[in-house]
């Protein structure tokens, strides 16, 4: 079998007096959907910021298709094809809809002064195939008919779908999803699942961060339970959920 897309091994990382990773390993399987679930506190948004480049661990490895690229800058990630989005959407101001797609960080040629100089035409044929791109994903997410409107009056649904075009821009190969179905209504949940299992289709992996246990039952293929910074126990969602160690975490009970 071939490498992981994204494997993390035996990472610790405290803050203070705090371990809040402890020994946790996870590897996400290219093509598939993961889900990390877990109670609150268990370290799930932690590893995912490790899984990032966003925080260093203090110990442990961090692997992109079997590559250790343990402590690389958060940039790096996203130029070797991992994307992320955010539990609470960062805010999105007075920017309209498309121009948060259109200011994104994307793949693009440099933009120094030999930029400015020698590759003019080249930097507004990328921005021209960037304007294009933007308007297929907000047609795909079901936005484009509020291109012009302001992003500051999306529902918290149609936030979170616009942070996942935002994600999308980077054409990445893995995506890392924090807690997106929270604060989001029914349908646009299933958008979000429609959405999700057709980048599956076209061969993006998942990870996924959820406390909604319809859509970790509707989307992963395999899920990881965390506790205490560790994991407890891996499966497919029925076999975790069944799992006397599982619910006895949900409910607190010491181990
Ligand atoms: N930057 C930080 N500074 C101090 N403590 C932190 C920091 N980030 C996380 N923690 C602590 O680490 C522990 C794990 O937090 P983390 O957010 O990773 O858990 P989680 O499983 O994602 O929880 P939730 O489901 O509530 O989002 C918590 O006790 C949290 O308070």
């Amino acid at each position: 079998m071939s490498a992981p897309v994204l494997e993390v091994r035996d990472i610790a990382k405290r803050f203070g007096g705090l371990a809040a990773l402890d020994g946790a390993s996870l590897a996400l399987q290219a093509g598939r959907v993961t889900g990390l679930i877990g109670p609150n506190g268990a370290g799930k948004t932690t590893l995912l910021n490790v899984m990032t480049g966003l925080v260093r661990p203090d110990a442990g490895q961090v692997l992109l298709s079997g590559q250790d690229v343990t402590g690389l800058a958060t940039h790096r990630y996203a130029a070797l094809g991992v994307a992320r989005t955010f539990q609470i959407v960062r805010e999105l101001g007075s920017l309209t809809v498309l121009e948060n797609l259109l200011l994104a960080p994307r793949r693009q040629s440099g933009e120094g002064v030999a930029t400015g100089l020698f590759a003019r035409p080249k930097w507004w044929r990328e921005e021209r195939a960037n304007a294009a791109k933007a308007r297929e994903l907000l047609e795909r997410i079901g936005l484009w008919k509020l291109a012009d409107q302001p992003s500051a009056g999306l529902s918290g649904g149609q936030k979170k779908l616009l942070d996942l075009a935002r994600a999308l821009l980077l054409e990445p190969k893995l995506i890392l999803l924090d807690e997106p179905g929270a604060g989001v209504s029914p349908p646009v949940k299933q958008e979000l699942i429609r959405l999700i299992r057709e980048l599956k289709a076209e061969g993006v992996s998942f990870g996924l961060i959820e406390h909604d246990m319809h859509l970790i039952g509707e989307l992963c293929d395999e899920v990881h339970v965390m506790a205490e910074g560790r994991n407890l126990v891996s499966g497919t969602f029925r076999e975790v959920i069944a799992d006397r160690r599982v619910v006895e975490a949900y409910l607190g009970v010491a181990a």
